[in-house]
């Protein structure tokens, strides 16, 4: 942390933590019940700023800005619920939250008199209101490491009041942070368009969140093999304890006993033969990012041939959306298509920019599931698809910091995130589905959409198109993901309407034969286990969180280093094989 630049989140160097979560539950419980009331989003966003979620705080300063805009302009959809709830603030004195630094001076000296006059004091406060928005906006934007939504904010703010203070400091901070992450020199011009705007944040059971299971419970367990034994009768849930992965290269390759941590895997319950089918899964919880592709819109496989023998049904109600049979159309309709029949959602996040791949696969799984718990009627963290899958959280105290406004984020934050795909569109495609989302808070809260995209990234898998190799649809098979990885799997798998994992009829190491033995672990692969080494270590590592420590690797690993030794220091020694193929893999399971 850079200790000459000063700590924003705190007013006090570590303020307790338990007196600001109590404020917050006041504030979301005030919210609930006053949803279109802009200052105790405000409020909020401080509160969220003091116990270092910036992420949080960015969220909830932007609904505050939606809110100031809806008091601002008459034909906005809750123009006079916002407006009704500020008029209360008008009478008092200017609430705490806006009397931030010289902001009120600095607006009503640029005002024109007349029109000053003229506006009703609720318009005041909502002008007051918005360029606080930019100022929490940009701050916590910057600290989350998205420094041009964060820059972009900031010129907002700026451009309503060119003298502010506070903004103008922000600025300096942002382009501070962007010449070092740019190395550019003191001088050099920055371009607003080069900056980087992916940033991370923490990856946590929230303190508030009281909807994750305990997974390792009996209850938890009996419910998760009570399923699994419709898609996978020879398995069951058990307690896994797995290698705890570094970043990268360590030494701790050849020790004995590496420590371990405690997950959940598959296991055979009966001997399973050679070629044998393990688990075979469908999941609707599937995204696609092409706009106009032809894949059936609940399962992601290739629709069949379109003609009069075609098992392809379009919906009645918006005949754009093909399924490839009719069992998918009436599963669709069963558990999510009627949210979003005919809402002009289809062209969000389709056909991404080469880099947004990734992030517009993991919106529209989003997406999918907002579909499915409102036309279920369940909180998005209780569709049974994400409730107990694997979210690699990392405990609270742990990711608490005392930040400073130009350290880069903690390590410990490994959540990624973007104001566009975390905030921003996932609000927009709410309102495309004609949800308040003001009304739907406790379901549409920021933390409910960082934890869902905790538990899709590392257990969602993608397939690529095999024209031109991009991966354009993704899924998360609930069941199939509790297989944890080695790189001598006992198992292979594939995706195509359905998530089948089937018994290998040979081993990758020493080619023996397959066949797994009742309570033997079901072993995944998560990359090409063809692959030396260090590139199947490489690839993992996305999927995997870490460096691969498995048997296998250990072994070649040592084995490496070995005849690197021998060879008098020749290093990077590669097993003799060109790393082909890597790209041409359809299916892979995506990056955490
Ligand atoms: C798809 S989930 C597998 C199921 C998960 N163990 C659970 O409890 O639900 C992937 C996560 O499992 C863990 N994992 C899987 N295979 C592993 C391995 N060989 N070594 C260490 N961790 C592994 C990693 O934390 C990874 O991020």
């Amino acid at each position: 942390m850079d200790s000459s630049s000063p700590s924003v989140l705190t007013d006090e160097k570590y303020p307790p933590r338990g007196p600001l979560l109590e404020r917050r539950q006041q504030l979301s419980d005030a919210l609930a019940a006053s949803p279109y009331d802009l200052i105790l989003y405000l409020e909020r966003a401080v509160v969220y700023s003091n116990l270092a979620y910036p992420d949080l705080a960015a969220g909830d300063a932007y609904r505050a800005l939606l809110l100031a805009d809806e008091v601002r302009d008459e034909s906005f959809e809750y123009h006079e619920r916002a407006r009704e709830v500020l008029q209360r603030y008008s009478t008092t004195p200017c609430p705490e939250v806006l009397n931030h630094g010289s902001l009120i001076e600095d607006l009503d000296r640029l005002a024109d008199d007349e029109r000053a006059e003229a506006a009703a004091p609720c318009i005041r406060l909502a002008n007051l209101a918005s360029v606080r928005c930019f100022q929490i906006l940009s701050l916590s934007l910057l600290l989350c490491g998205c420094l041009r939504s964060a820059l972009s904010f900031c010129e907002r703010g700026l451009s309503q009041v060119p003298h502010n203070k506070e903004l103008l400091e922000i600025r300096g901070y942002i382009e501070q942070v962007a010449r070092r992450r740019l190395r550019r020199g003191p001088d050099e011009p920055i371009d607003i368009s080069s900056l980087p705007d992916r940033g991370v944040v923490r990856r946590e059971v929230y303190p508030w969140n009281t909807y994750e299971p305990d997974r390792f419970s009996e209850q938890s367990l009996s419910y998760l093999n009570q399923q699994l034994s419709e898609v996978a009768p020879k398995c069951e849930v058990r307690v896994s304890n797995l290698p705890v992965l570094l970043d990268g290269e360590s030494n701790t390759d050849g020790y004995e006993i590496v420590p371990t941590c405690k997950q959940l895997g598959l296991f055979a319950k009966e001997d399973i033969a050679p070629g044998e089918t393990v688990l075979r899964e469908y999941s609707l919880l599937t995204a696609n990012n092409r706009h106009k592709e032809s894949t059936c819109d609940a399962c992601g496989t290739e629709l069949p041939p379109l003609g009069s023998n075609s098992t392809a049904v379009s919906c009645p109600d918006c005949y754009d959306t093909i399924f490839c049979d009719e069992f998918c159309f009436k599963k669709a309709q069963e558990l999510y298509h009627p949210a979003v029949c005919d809402k002009d959602v289809d062209s969000i996040a389709k056909d991404p920019d080469a880099n947004d791949i990734d992030q517009s696969l993991y919106l529209l799984l989003l997406a999918r599931l907002l579909a499915m718990s409102i036309h279920q009627e369940i909180h998005p963290l209780e569709v049974p698809e994400i409730k107990y899958i694997w979210g690699d959280f990392v405990s609270p105290a742990l990711n608490d910091v005392d930040g400073s406004v130009t350290a880069e984020p903690p390590p410990e934050w490994t959540l990624p995130f973007s104001f566009k795909y975390n905030i921003e569109i996932p609000l927009h495609i709410l309102e495309k589905m004609d949800v308040d989302i003001y009304a739907t808070l406790e379901e549409h809260d920021l933390w409910v959409f960082n934890t869902a995209y905790s538990k899709f990234r590392g257990t969602a898998s993608a397939r690529k198109n095999p024209r031109d190799g991009r991966p354009d649809v993704a899924a998360v098979h609930p069941f199939w993901c509790l297989a944890n990885h080695d790189c001598d799997p006992n198992v292979t798998w594939e995706w195509g309407g359905r998530m089948v994992l089937w018994e290998r009829q040979t081993r990758v190491v020493g080619n023996r034969p397959g066949g797994i033995k009742a309570g033997e672990e079901i072993l995944n692969h998560y990359c090409d286990v063809d692959l030396p080494v260090q590139q199947r270590r490489e690839w993992a590592q996305g999927s995997l969180g870490g460096w691969c420590m498995c048997q296998r690797c250990r072994d070649e690993k040592a084995k490496l280093t070995d005849h690197t030794d021998v060879a008098d220091g020749v290093s990077g020694v590669n097993e003799g094989r060109e790393v082909d193929g890597v790209d041409g893999e359809g299916d892979m399971q995506l990056d955490q």
